[in-house]
């Protein structure tokens, strides 16, 4: 795929449908704005870290479009997808007198687009969003989908809504300023698609994984739109995650009880969900549904992203305690996103001595 061409994919949810633009230059062609709605304000929400990189060039795309174009700079950090924060924005929104056909730009990676979703949910009852990810993970999962939520000192993404976005932009020029630590957390989510969709993706992952390190843009250029792809696949089908969507949580039930029992922010989303598919992966195993070496496989692979494939030492109990909280337990009993056969998986519940034993291979 060429490096220098704009990819579209399209998200197929009826009144609720919308593009994602992938490429090059898109903070720098006033056309990809072209068709949002016009309002007498638009504000950014970014945070004091990407708002000196982005905030301005995004701010020169849309001033035409817009009376005045406001900027909340947040706190950067998973400890702050809060309450404190949401309330922030809602404080700049009132002070400022914005009406309901403000519209909200967010602009950086999923704890801006998370929270900036949410607060579009629910001001005036709803306003109308734009995602401008400009983080790996952020392009290849976060900003699509509609997930919004901040986080519950007890559970991850616990308060939240769903609400679509009007477009998502991804400029792959953004990721040209990533850590490389970020970098890591975004292909923990790219790595995901293989096992539950795509085994093919997961083979031109492992192929490919040096190009990405490399930040090679044809190479990131594919792994957007196929992960996007992917992505648009699934929530086109159950926007709402009665059924199907759960796949997408491959890791995450592992993943997000070591976010919340660290605390928020010593290890990132992605590393969470790296180590949280190593652990699901040999889950499968010991279910009967896989063999081994496909467990072995994607260790590799996620070791070869300079993931972390062991846990941290919470102790079996509470990690139990942690997981019980996640949003696929039914009446107290823990379900997991388990893989079937390569490129397919379901949810289902496991004993809970056998998550013992993948905690006391994986963790401590
Ligand atoms: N809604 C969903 O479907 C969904 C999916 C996956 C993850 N998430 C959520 O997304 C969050 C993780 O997102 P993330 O990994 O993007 O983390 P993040 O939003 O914290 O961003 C990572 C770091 O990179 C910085 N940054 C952002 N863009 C940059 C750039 N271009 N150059 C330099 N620095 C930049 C940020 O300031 C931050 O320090 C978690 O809260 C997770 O729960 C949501
Ligand atoms: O879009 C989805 O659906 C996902 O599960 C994507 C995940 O990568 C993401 O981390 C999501 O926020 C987790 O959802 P949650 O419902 O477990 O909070
Ligand atoms: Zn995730």
């Amino acid at each position: 795929m060429s490096a220098d061409s704009l990819q579209t994919v399209a998200i197929d949810l009826a009144d609720r449908s919308y593009d994602i633009l992938i490429g090059p230059g898109l903070l720098s062609d006033d056309r990809h704005f072209d068709g949002l709605p016009k309002a007498a304000t638009a504000v950014i929400v970014t945070n004091e870290t990407v708002a000196p990189l982005y905030a301005q060039r995004l701010k020169d795309r849309i001033a035409s479009r817009y009376g005045q174009v406001r900027v909340i700079a947040l706190k950067d950090g998973e400890a702050y997808k809060d309450w404190a924060s949401l309330n922030l924005i809602f404080d700049d929104l009132l002070g400022a007198a914005c009406d309901r056909k403000t519209v909200l730009f967010a602009l950086g990676g999923g704890v801006v687009g998370d929270i900036t979703g949410f607060a579009a949910a629910c001001y005036m009852r709803g306003v109308p969003f734009v995602q401008v990810p400009t983080t790996l993970l952020a392009q290849v999962d976060s900003s699509v989908g509609g997930k919004t939520a901040i986080n519950h000192p007890l559970g991850k993404n616990m308060v939240g809504a769903f609400y679509q976005p009007l477009r998502v932009l991804a400029d792959l020029d953004t990721l040209d300023t990533l850590p490389d630590r970020e970098l890591a957390a975004g292909l923990a989510e790219v790595i995901k698609y293989g096992p539950i969709a795509d085994d093919a993706f997961l083979g031109w992952l492992e192929d490919n994984l040096d190009a990405l390190w490399a930040r090679d843009k044809a190479a990131l250029a594919y792994a957007v739109k196929r992960s996007c792809e992917i992505k648009a696949w699934v929530v086109g089908q159950d926007e709402r995650e009665s059924g199907l969507r759960a796949i997408l949580n491959f890791g995450h039930t592992f993943g997000h009880a070591i976010e919340a029992g660290l605390g928020y922010g010593e290890w990132l989303h992605g590393e969470g969900v790296g180590c949280g598919m190593v652990m699901a992966a040999d889950l499968s195993v010991r279910l009967g549904l896989i063999d081994a070496a496909y467990a072995d496989r994607l260790t590799r692979l996620i070791e070869r992203a300079k993931l972390p494939v062991h846990g941290p030492a919470l102790g079996a109990d509470r990690y139990l305690e942690l997981m019980r909280v996640d949003k696929k337990s039914e009446g107290g009993e823990i379900r997991f996103v388990v893989i079937d056969a390569p490129g397919r998986a379901s949810v289902r519940p496991a004993p809970d001595e056998m998550v013992r034993a993948v905690l006391a291979a994986h963790s401590g």
